[in-house]
């Protein structure tokens, strides 16, 4: 990364940005055939960056024609495993080389603070690439305990053409750990970016060609869900789906598969995450740094992120001083001000959307702890209510805004029953000294990640994924996203002595 580090360095950059903003087909950059577009807007200003081809189902079926002759003819899927990995080093590479634009652009597309991207986002992105090439030419096949007479082999092979479907919220990460093991398994690939947020996978799709993906291999449809997203899901000739984005949505794909040709589908859907903390929970003001970052990192627009604060009533009134001390680090302001660590929502509709709890919560007859209040229709600052209900929309419901819900209890098991009192279970977080309280609840909260006095989501070695309406058909990450993207085969051979003449 390079040493551009203030407010006005980042303003300069963002100011001549070049948005490619045609979808990227067979390894050209095209219109839509309809020749339709749709407006790609900052968050924080309202400004439109560029008019985004807006394709439907005729692009898709160009697109998936041509994911389909290249995974057939081989030129990526039968690539010696070293070659691929070659090129995939030198697409990180080139990320690499261009990351504070992609940083840049990434911020003024989704309203994300521009110190996230660069340290988080961009690097990320980045290392995800390399982890799952590096891993390429080291995996073995295996054979399988047979009889003396049988050789049995068993493989994996790349399952074929694979519908990518991706949120907003992280567009170049969710990219990188979907395309990551699916480009490393010889997977062809179709990108479908969230439309609030293209403008970055264009630009990762150039570098991808600059890099050397063949045509045909990396694909990205933008437009609608309606338009694009949908004729991914019911299209006969895409193997698989991976979708990340809302529990309804995944739903639909589940019904696409069913009424078409039963493609794989994974999803990775919404989260409504406890972190619960115990009253033997030690130093308040780290426990309240992790419960902070949790909630309001990336502005609460974070599947994991800490959703609702489960404390025991003993404790309560201290931690939510040491959270008050935490929040004076958590400024709300321009995306490409480094001093902000609260950006802009991702747009005016997701912001109606999250200002609708604050209303709620006032409803509730809720206490705002801290903050509660908006500005120009994009901004929330980090907000904290106490006295949530169980039953209400904001313990029940995701938010994916910068609020956090407070709810107290007395006992452990209370503790356990309020933490799994939800539809979801993607992530949790678990704050006591008691090392023993501390793996009980890890054991007992049914969640796909759950930390303890921290908050994170693994790394790229660890799998992500979430347990009930959170999560479907396998993990993103790690060596077990590779499972998504491949068929295993058996080859069974018959290796009997002919008897003798
Ligand atoms: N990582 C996560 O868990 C995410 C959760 N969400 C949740 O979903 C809520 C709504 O956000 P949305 O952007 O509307 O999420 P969404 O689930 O509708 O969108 C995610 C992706 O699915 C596509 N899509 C939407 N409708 C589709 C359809 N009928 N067929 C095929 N593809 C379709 C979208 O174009 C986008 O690429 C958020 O407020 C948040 O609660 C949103 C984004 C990410
Ligand atoms: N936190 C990364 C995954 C997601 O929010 O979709």
């Amino acid at each position: 990364m390079s040493d551009v580090h203030t407010f006005e360095d980042y303003a300069a950059i963002a100011k001549h940005l070049n948005f490619q903003s045609r979808a990227f087909i067979n390894g050209a950059f095209c219109d839509a055939l309809s020749g339709e577009t749709f407006a790609s807007l900052n968050p924080a200003t309202g400004a439109v960056l560029a008019q985004v081809a807006a394709c439907g189902k005729a692009d898709v079926d160009v697109a998936v024609q041509a994911a389909k002759a290249a995974f057939d003819d081989g030129r990526w899927s039968r690539l010696h495993p070293s070659d691929r990995k070659a090129v995939l080093m030198r697409f990180a590479q080139l990320m690499e080389d261009n990351a504070t634009e992609l940083s840049v652009l990434e911020s003024v597309d989704s309203g994300k603070p521009v110190g996230e991207c660069v340290g988080v986002d961009i690097p990320e992105t980045i290392k995800t690439i390399r982890w799952h090439a590096e891993l390429i030419d080291k995996i073995y096949d295996t054979t399988a305990p047979a009889g003396p007479n049988v050789l049995a082999l068993v493989s994996r092979e790349a399952i074929g053409v694979v519908g990518l479907v991706l949120p907003w919220n992280f567009p170049l990460l969710m990219l990188a750990w979907k395309i990551g093991p699916a480009l490393a398994a010889g997977c062809s690939v179709i990108v479908k970016p969230a439309e609030l947020t293209t403008l970055s996978t264009l630009r990762v799709a150039e570098l991808a060609q600059e890099a050397g993906i063949p045509a045909g291999v990396f694909n990205v449809v933008t437009g609608s869900g309606k338009d694009a997203g949908e004729p991914i899901g019911l299209h006969p000739e895409v193997d698989m789906v991976s979708f990340t984005g809302s529990t309804v949505t995944g739903k639909r794909f589940l019904r696409y598969a069913a009424d078409s040709n039963l493609k794989r589908i994974v999803l990775e859907c919404g989260g409504k995450n406890p972190a619960v903390v115990l009253g033997d929970a030690e130093d308040l003001d780290a426990v309240a740094a992790h419960v902070v970052n949790g909630a309001f990192w990336n502005m609460g627009e974070n599947c994991s992120a800490t959703s609702r604060l489960i404390v025991q009533a003993s404790i309560k009134d201290k931690l939510l001083e040491a959270v008050g001390r935490a929040l004076e680090a958590w400024k709300t302001g321009d995306p490409l001000d480094p001093a902000n660590k609260i950006g802009a929502l991702v747009s005016c509709g997701h912001f109606e959307k999250v200002n609708s709890y604050l209303e709620q919560a006032k409803a509730d007859g809720c206490k705002f702890a801290f903050g509660g209040r908006t500005y120009g229709g994009a901004f929330v600052e980090p907000t904290v209510v106490e006295g949530v209900t169980p039953q209400s929309r904001l313990f029940r419901e995701e938010i994916f805004g910068p609020i956090l819900c407070v709810t107290t209890f007395d006992t452990v098991p209370e503790a356990v029953a309020l933490a799994n009192d939800t539809v979801y279970g993607l992530a949790a977080s678990v704050y006591t000294a008691n090392q023993r309280h501390a793996m009980k609840l890890a054991r007992e909260i049914r969640a796909g990640t759950v930390t303890v006095n921290c908050f994170g989501e693994g790394d790229v070695s660890t799998p992500f994924g979430g347990f009930k309406e959170s999560g479907f058909g396998g993990r993103d990450k790690s060596i077990h996203a590779h499972d998504q993207y491949t068929e295993l085969k058996t080859v069974w051979i018959d290796i009997t002595e002919p008897a003798a003449e």
